[in-house]
């Protein structure tokens, strides 16, 4: 009972203690609450949000009343349960207590209902009692209850009230602390915003760093490119550029520290504001919303300030960089910019340098040239000597330009002379181009008077009394006629040689002759051109002293041009020609223009005999080009036939063969003096330049190149001297040729022009009254222009000289290298006959003594 009754006041105590708790803590509860959660807000917030704290707190005081509420009908029911529970154990604590009655009193009042028991139980009643107590006591905190909950109310809402203007107080306290907050706000924005302005700038700077960067490695690649950069002068320019972006970097370097320190100390102002001790705030609650506010604020400017020391940290690094380029760019700008005056001046130093290099090179040039010229005269000099003294035949080539029979275009030239040396002919032959040496070659541009004045020489050594044979070789219609013979109005090697030895002589203290014959061979027949009576059959017969000549050979005496054009004339008349394929005016015949150059020298009676063949091949043809028939192809076949006789010759000359067979045409027999002889001998090789006659050309050419090897052994002059003591002062009318008392004799020790000299008082008068008579002879000719009759027996005299130009240096020389004569007492030596001198001497004593018999010698020749 006791222990149900301790429980029933532990329930009670419950109740009481866990009301008790509530009223206690619900203040306080609110109270905090109502703090923390204004603290919290008011962090943030200004008066509006005071406001909207007092709302939260009443709003969380209604919550509470309302959970009061139900707490307290909780504990109300849980009471009358207790009180019901109290109720039946009371009920069964009686019956129980009845039951023992009934047991000892013995009374059977089972039938009785608890309601007596109430009635009769002391111990009942005053549980009854206990009941009604409580009963009252409930009773008591029902109504309790309800006061509180009125009181609570009114409480609660004044309390709210009291915080609420407790809030309103604290609004109207704080309004300094706002006002700091405002300018900290302010300072905070302005910060913002230079957060902001540094970082746009930042963003510029690193945009334009950007652009800095393509544009510096845009000008340093470009002024790489053109090498700007690489000479010394760049480099130092470049230094000095380094240098001056260098001083701006740090004058901008310390630009932006007084910039940092401003900052700095802005930061400062504004940390040393936000520490400053609130004394104006009041109230513990605002003390405590400011401080945290504060500590936020304090958190957000650390913040703000470490990411602006960081902004700065990357500016300065930004900023030197972007300094460090924009004055390299600015540098660079500048170089640029005088880039064109600098380029200007190297230009014109450069031209300058040029011109003088130029000037040099060309100084240098024309000095080489004229050494080259120099050299190739000498080397040219050089080999003429050579040729000389090996007497090997002298090979030209002239090409002559294209003609209306080619009947080509001009890019079918296929022949050239070398520009650079006029020796090489070059022959595209098929594609493949083939070089020919000669010692001259005259291009299709040459002009006679070019062509002649290359053969000139030679033929100023016929005066000297050297034989002498140009003759032209090549293909039909190549143009021999041309170069030997030429048109009237622009003549050939033939008019003009005449001409140059009518100059030469003229103006001569040497008396000469000069006659010519022209004859032909035609189908192996001679024909004297000058006399074409057809009886006249010439044969070429071997003198018994030597030599070749033909009897009955028109040779007539020529003085000057007009007899020269007269006796070409005749014989172009007289000449084969026809009409070909290959030529209009094809040459069927090899002609032979002979001049002979008879020298006296009046003072001392020397003698001089030259001989000039001027010879113009017929030409050689294909027939099956030419297409020849009849008379024509038999002078076809008979031309080739003595073309291949004249290669047989060359042939046998050019390796040494014992037999030269001369013999086999008359062409190779006439020329055997002049191919085989001590002649000098010049041929020239005519060749078309067209690509049909090709082959004909590289035939042609190979041939030159053979004859070219020939070595004919030194030419020799045939000259002679009067002999001083064969001279007979007192006859007049004698003509006597004499010989060196010895070999070592020379003109030398001759005293030809002295005034003291017997020789030469008496020799002049002999040789003149004998040329007097050979004229006279040859008026007593019938033919149109006199015959002469100029053979006269001569020695051989070999010299080792040169010919030279001019008579009188002719003269000198001869006299100079008298002692180098040899005189061969008999035998043959290259086709002359080496008589004896001194039968010779009385046979010319003789004859001289006898000017009778000597003409009628002449004429029987
Ligand atoms: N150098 C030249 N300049 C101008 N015309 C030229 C020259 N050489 C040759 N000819 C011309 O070429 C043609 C043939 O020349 P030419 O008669 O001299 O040849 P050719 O070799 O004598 O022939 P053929 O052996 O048949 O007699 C002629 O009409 C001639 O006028």
């Amino acid at each position: 009972m006791s222990q149900r009754y301790n429980s029933l006041r532990l329930n009670y105590n419950c109740i009481g203690g866990q009301y008790g708790k509530i009223l206690y803590i619900s203040p306080g509860l609110a109270q905090n609450d109502h703090t923390t959660e204004v603290g919290s807000k008011t962090v943030t917030s200004d008066k509006h949000n005071v406001q909207e704290t007092n709302a939260l707190i009443q709003e969380e005081t209604k919550k509470r009343t309302e959970h009061l509420e139900r707490i307290h009908k909780d504990t109300l029911q849980d009471k009358d349960v207790t009180i019901s529970n109290l109720r039946e154990l009371i009920l069964e604590h009686e019956r129980k207590v009845f039951e023992l009655e009934s047991k000892t009193e013995g009374n059977s009042k089972f039938g009785t209902t608890p309601s007596s028991i109430q009635t009769h139980s002391s111990p009942t009643a005053k549980l009854l009692d206990q009941i009604d107590q409580l009963q009252r006591e409930k009773e008591h905190l029902l109504y309790k209850l309800s006061e509180y909950e009125s009181t609570n109310s009114s409480s609660y809402s004044s309390q709210f009230h009291g915080d609420f203007d407790e809030a309103v107080q604290m609004g109207s306290c704080t309004t300094d602390t706002e006002k700091e907050l405002m300018l900290m706000k302010r300072d905070k924005h302005y910060l913002d915003q230079e957060i902001k302005k540094l970082k746009a700038e930042n963003q510029k700077l690193r945009h334009i760093l950007g652009k800095c960067g393509v544009v510096v490695s845009q000008v340093v690649s470009h002024e790489k490119q053109n090498g700007l950069i690489s000479s010394p002068g760049d480099r130092t320019l470049l230094k000095s550029v380094h240098i001056s972006s260098d001083s701006s970097v740090i004058s901008l370097d310390q630009q932006l520290l007084l910039l940092k320190q401003e900052l700095d100390y802005q930061i400062n102002e504004i940390e040393k504001s936000d520490l400053k001790p609130d004394s104006q705030v009041s109230g513990g609650k605002l003390t405590h919303v400011q401080s945290s506010g504060k500590l936020g604020l304090e958190q957000e400017v650390y913040q703000l300030k470490e990411e602006l020391r960081k902004k700065i940290l990357d500016s300065d690094i930004v900023n030197t960089a972007f300094f460090q380029l924009k004055a390299a760019y600015v540098s660079l700008k500048e170089e640029v910019k005088d880039m064109p005056r600098n380029m200007g001046m190297l230009m014109s130093q450069v031209q300058k340098q040029i011109q003088q290099t130029l000037a040099e090179v060309n100084a240098k040039n024309k000095e080489l040239v004229e050494k080259y010229l120099r050299e190739m005269k000498l080397r040219k000099k050089l080999h003429n000597e050579l040729v000389d003294l090996k007497g090997n035949i002298r090979v030209f080539c002239r090409i002559r330009p294209s003609i209306k029979e080619d009947g080509t275009e001009e890019n079918d030239i296929v022949v050239s002379v070398d520009s650079n040396d006029d020796t090489l002919v070059a022959v595209n032959n098929n594609g493949k181009t083939q070089m020919f040496d000669v010692d001259k070659a005259f291009s299709m541009n040459s002009s006679q008077t070019q062509v002649f004045e290359e053969v000139s020489s030679l033929v100023r050594s016929v005066i000297d009394g050297y034989n002498v044979c140009i003759f032209a070789y090549g293909q039909t219609g190549s143009g021999k006629t041309f170069t030997m013979e030429g048109p009237q109005s622009d003549p050939g090697i033939n008019q003009r040689a005449l001409q140059l030895l009518f100059e030469e002589t003229k103006s001569s203290e040497w008396q000469y002759e000069i006659t010519a014959s022209v004859m032909e061979i035609y189908n192996e027949t001679m024909r004297d051109l000058l006399n074409v009576d057809t009886a006249n059959k010439l044969e070429i017969r071997m003198k018994p002293e030597g030599g070749l000549h033909v009897p009955g050979l028109e040779n007539v005496t020529v003085t000057c041009l007009s007899d020269v054009n007269k006796l070409f004339d005749i014989g172009r008349r007289n000449r084969v020609t026809a009409s070909t394929n290959m030529n209009e005016h094809s040459s069927r015949s090899h002609c032979l223009l002979r001049v002979t150059v008879t020298g006296l020298n009046p003072t001392t009676g020397s003698k001089s005999l030259g001989y000039l063949n001027l010879v113009d091949l017929a030409g050689s043809e294909r027939v099956s080009k030419s297409m020849a028939e009849g008379a024509r192809l038999k002078e076809a076949q008979s031309i080739n036939k003595s073309l291949a006789c004249l290669g047989d010759v060359i042939h046998a000359l050019r390796n040494k063969h014992g037999h030269v067979p001369y013999r086999n045409s008359k062409l190779t027999y006439l020329l055997q003096d002049s191919l085989g002889g001590d002649s000098k001998t010049l041929m020239i090789v005519q060749v078309s330049p067209v690509e049909k006659n090709v082959s004909e050309t590289v035939c042609t050419l190979t041939f030159g190149q053979r004859v070219r090897n020939i070595e004919l052994g030194t030419a020799t002059r045939k000259v002679e001297t009067v002999k001083s003591s064969l001279l007979t002062p007192g006859r007049p009318t004698s003509f006597s040729l004499s010989l060196p008392a010895s070999p070592t004799t020379s003109e030398a020790s001759t005293p030809q022009a002295s005034p003291r000299s017997p020789l030469s008082m008496s020799s002049s008068t002999p040789q003149l009254n004998t040329r007097k008579r050979v004229s006279s002879a040859s008026q007593k000719l019938s033919t149109p222009v006199g015959r002469i009759y100029a053979s006269s027996s001569l020695t051989s005299v070999r010299t080792t000289t040169t010919p030279s130009s001019s008579p009188p240096t002719t003269a000198r020389r001869l006299t100079n290298l008298a002692t180098k004569q040899e005189v061969t007492p008999t035998s043959k030596s290259n086709g002359y006959s080496m008589i004896n001198k001194s039968n010779l001497a009385s046979r010319l004593v003789k004859s001289a003594s006898s000017p009778q018999n000597l003409s009628a010698r002449i004429d029987r020749r």
